[in-house]
């Protein structure tokens, strides 16, 4: 996490999905501290939720001390309309497909969920696992969404790493990127080195 900030990285997510690599149980005193951690170095803390009930991510959310819920998942979009008039920002995984895509098609699945407010984060579609893929999407079919939307907030992730990040963010024309497998070594161990790598080519 420090590594993170000295670096000049904005936030961290925080990964309630329990089939996660990523898992952090939101009742041990451990993800409390994190969260305190990351507060006090100014880093954004988001939580990051797989089909929770809106009042169930919001009791977390005030538990561990979030400052935004990632939903990740199938969520319907009263989760995210229910969590915006408690009051939390919400970012809304845009699951797409791996390959090119139409902007017609990204514009169906973010819609609703730019209308009730929510920033969208761009991601492969992963299945099952929902996230954490390290797959890339097609950067052109962003960008060429992206040239129609420049008012809608949103962040690039799938497979971005040091070596890719910021061919993607030329491609993209991205003001945000998010990472997980890419700054990992082993999978599900975060490696200093890779992040301060990732960083230092994102904002270089
Ligand atoms: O990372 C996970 O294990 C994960 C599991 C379930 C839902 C979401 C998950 N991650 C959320 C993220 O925002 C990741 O950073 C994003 O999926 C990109 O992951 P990666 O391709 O590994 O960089």
């Amino acid at each position: 996490m420090r590594a993170v900030e000295r670096s000049g990285g904005d936030a961290i997510g925080l990964n309630f999905f329990p089939n996660s690599v990523r898992y952090v149980d939101p009742q041990s005193p451990a993800t409390g501290r994190l969260s305190r951690l990351a507060n006090e170095l100014g880093l954004l803390r988001v939580g990051v939720f797989v089909n929770e009930s809106a009042e169930r991510m919001a009791a977390i959310a005030a538990t561990v001390g979030l400052d935004a819920i990632q939903l990740h998942g199938d969520e319907p979009i009263e989760s995210a309309e229910s969590l915006r008039s408690m009051g939390w920002p919400v970012l809304r995984a845009i699951k797409l497909p791996r390959g090119g895509f139409a902007a017609a098609l990204m514009q169906e699945r973010s819609a609703a969920w730019v209308a009730a407010g929510c920033h969208l984060l761009l991601d492969v579609d992963a299945g099952s696992a929902h996230g954490g893929s390290g797959k890339t999407l097609d950067w052109p079919s962003v960008a060429a969404w992206a040239q129609g939307h420049r008012s809608v907030g949103w962040t690039l992730a799938g497979g971005l790493k040091p070596e890719n990040v910021r061919r993607a963010i030329e491609a993209t024309g991205a003001v945000s990127v998010d990472t997980a497998s890419g700054v990992e070594c082993p999978r599900g161990v975060k490696d200093e080195s890779r992040i301060r790598a990732f960083i230092a080519a994102a904002t270089g």
